[in-house]
């Protein structure tokens, strides 16, 4: 069985509280996006796992697709099965791809093995594997809470737009981003504020995380800035870097500062 990994954008970003566990507390609202890995799954007399495309730090085992595989193998009687997985999403780009593997390894062992496991018992498994995991099981525009795990339906529907994802070849660990971050109680509801056209969202709509990493990292703020130039309807980071993404209303040509970059650009 074959699928295809896709990543997520955050619309908005507040870092609310840190938690007694050590996490933090946010609101955000979670967006799938086309841009993925392509994961497959066959049948095999032993278990094994390879990867190809762009290279991923740590060792193999170690892999969110092995520690996905692991987990359901401790609970049920699973088969063992090659899993290959090839690399496109950036890493440290703030578009939660490791997560999102992790999670379609889940679906995709539930679905070729029948194990019958329900959404809410997926989104259980995933919560195991890191915080933004759980919202690649719905994979559906999500607002979520507490650590980017407990979700409530929102209605944003940013079809017919186009995005351009900037991956300005920096990664960025999130562990160090978050320790970076002052958490802010907001004054303002994200939930409401994503509810007004998408042409408010420049003046209201914020990623907490830009406020710390700006300053490091001023080629982030260009970016920004360089998308707004080519006219973008809204432009951000997403989650703690360092891609920054641009909404249009239409298909951009390429602003030539972005060619040393890895870009991606489709419709939402
Ligand atoms: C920042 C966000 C926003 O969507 O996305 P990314 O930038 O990673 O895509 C997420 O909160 C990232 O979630 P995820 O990448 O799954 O993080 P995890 O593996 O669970 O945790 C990595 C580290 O980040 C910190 N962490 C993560 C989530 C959270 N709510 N509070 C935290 O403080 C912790 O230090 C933790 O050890
Ligand atoms: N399949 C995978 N794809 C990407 N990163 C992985 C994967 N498995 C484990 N990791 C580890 O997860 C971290 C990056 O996570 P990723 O989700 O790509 O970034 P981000 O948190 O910025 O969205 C790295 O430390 C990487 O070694």
């Amino acid at each position: 069985m074959l699928v295809f990994s896709n990543c997520k954008i955050n619309l908005g970003l507040r870092i609310t509280e840190k938690r007694s566990d050590g996490f933090h507390n946010l609101q955000s609202c979670f967006y799938p996006v086309g841009w993925g890995d392509i994961l497959e799954a066959i049948p095999s007399k032993t278990f094994a796992f390879s990867s190809s495309g762009l290279s991923i730090p740590g060792e193999l085992r170690t892999n969110l697709c092995v520690r996905a595989y692991d987990l359901l193998k401790a609970d049920f009687d699973l088969p063992p099965v090659q899993l290959h997985l090839h690399k496109l999403v950036p890493i440290g780009a703030g578009l939660g791809g490791g997560s999102a593997d992790a999670a379609f390894t889940l679906r995709l062992l539930n679905d070729q093995f029948k194990l019958g496991l329900s959404i809410a018992q997926l989104e259980e498994y995933a919560r195991l594997l890191g915080s933004d995991c759980a919202f690649f099981i719905q994979n559906r525009p999500l607002y979520c809470l507490e650590k980017g795990d407990v979700f409530q339906d929102i209605t944003i529907d940013l079809s017919g737009y186009h995005i351009l994802l900037v991956y300005p070849n920096l990664a960025i660990s999130t562990a160090e981003a978050y320790a970076g971050v002052r958490p802010q109680q907001p004054e303002t509801s994200l939930f409401n504020q994503l509810q007004a056209p998408i042409d408010a969202w420049c003046e209201t709509i914020h990623n907490d995380f830009e406020d710390s990493l700006f300053p490091q990292y001023p080629v982030l703020a260009q970016i920004k800035e360089q998308l707004y130039e080519a006219g973008a309807v809204y432009a951000s980071m997403s989650g703690s870097g360092s891609t920054i993404y641009g909404i249009f209303q239409a298909p951009v040509v390429l602003p030539n500062q972005f060619l040393n970059y890895s870009v991606w650009q489709g419709k939402l």
